[in-house]
């Protein structure tokens, strides 16, 4: 007698999570790429106002996922809209009438994994789709450089203006939140680190989760779709033993919400030299612990728009594709940081570059 599997007949999805910037959208683009024949149904979540991680997946071009099949969530981090926003998209997804063979979904870098993974034992959704495994991506440079363990200091600081903030550093309790949920650790980015620096970043992600997930490097977050959409987990079914810090602050009576977060759009006009404007952003970004910027930029006499991706100071820059003819052109960045950020100061500097 075969006893029938429990996921059989079910639609798999993978949640991808990790922190800002760490490559989640850049491994979705070489997945959708390299996706061995599997139609994909994107969901995406992103933090701030501007849509830029949809507008890179559908301009990817790749034949797993059509336009029609990546779905924007824009109303704030899924974890917390999680019944208002991501259960109708996915009782809608489950209505059509030509599924797709596996679900991805793209966590924005400042969302918790744990309320969304639960949120697949709803009834509704656990007859049909069952979560293959949580998948989290991690900025290796950016760890081996502190930044999820050293601001101790700024979290201090903080603590003086706002004698509420109870956690450690948001940063930090983020970063272990996200591995805590993981199936699949991707330690992306390995390019900009050695050999040693690596093993360093092994041995501290290691030191931060109770569970051994399994741990692979990447670059450009080139994984094989059959380990990232192969995991088989059921992941639903565990994920109230992967707690969160804040389910379990939320249990002694606390509120969960992003406030130690902020963002905000600035709007500019054309840029006339990319080269000088990047290198004074990059001064920006330090003097102001600017986590995360991105957004498109005009650029005179160029009929492509410049893709400006910016992961603390580090920069990359490329024309992605031509202005479309109904499109408004003009430079539109997205600024995120820590709720101290001096939104007023980001501002003013960053026009003052036009
Ligand atoms: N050097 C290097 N850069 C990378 C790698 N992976 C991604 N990047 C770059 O890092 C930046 C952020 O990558 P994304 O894929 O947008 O990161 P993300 O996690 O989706 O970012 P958010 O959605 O904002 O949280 C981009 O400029 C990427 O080109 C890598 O392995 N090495």
């Amino acid at each position: 007698m075969t006893l029938a599997k429990p996921h059989q007949g079910k639609i798999p999805a993978t949640v991808i999570t990790g922190f800002l910037g760490a490559g989640k959208t850049t491994m979705i683009r070489n997945l959708l790429q390299n996706a061995d024949g599997k139609r994909i149904a994107l969901i995406i979540n992103e933090f701030g106002d501007l849509g830029v991680d949809g507008d890179v997946l559908k301009g990817c071009g790749a034949e797993a996922c059509s336009e029609e099949d990546i779905i924007e969530l824009t109303n704030g981090c899924i974890c917390c809209t999680v019944a208002d926003d991501f259960i109708p998209t996915m009782t809608k997804l489950l209505e059509r009438e030509n599924r797709p063979d596996h679900i991805v979904i793209e966590t924005s870098g400042l969302a918790l994994p744990q309320p969304l993974v639960a949120a697949f034992n709803w009834p509704d959704i656990r007859s049909e789709v069952t979560v293959d495994g949580v998948v989290t991506v991690v900025d290796s440079a950016a760890v081996a450089a502190g930044r999820f363990a050293d601001d101790h200091d700024r979290v201090d600081a903080l603590r003086v203006n706002d004698e509420n903030l109870d956690h450690e550093s948001p940063l930090e309790e983020l970063f272990e939140d996200q591995l805590t949920a993981a199936d699949l650790i991707v330690l992306n980015k390995t390019d900009l680190i050695d050999a040693s620096g690596l093993q360093s970043v092994r041995e501290e992600v290691a030191s931060r989760i109770s569970r051994k997930p399994t741990m692979i490097e990447a670059r450009n977050g080139e994984v094989a779709a059959a380990i990232l959409l192969g995991l088989g987990v059921g992941t639903e079914g565990e994920i109230a033993n992967r707690k969160s810090h804040h389910e379990m602050e939320h249990e002694a009576g606390e509120e969960h919400d992003h406030d130690e977060f902020d963002s905000f759009v600035v709007e500019l006009g054309p840029i006339a030299e990319p080269a000088v404007f990047i290198d004074q952003l990059k001064g920006i970004i330090a003097e102001h612990d600017v986590l995360r910027l991105k957004g498109f930029a005009e650029v005179p006499g160029k009929p492509m728009r410049l893709l400006i991706q910016a992961v603390g100071s580090r920069i990359d820059q490329y024309f992605d594709r031509a202005w479309t003819s109904g499109e408004m052109r003009g430079t539109r960045l997205v600024v995120i940081g820590l709720h101290d950020m001096n939104e007023t100061a980001v501002r003013a500097a960053i026009s003052a570059l036009v």
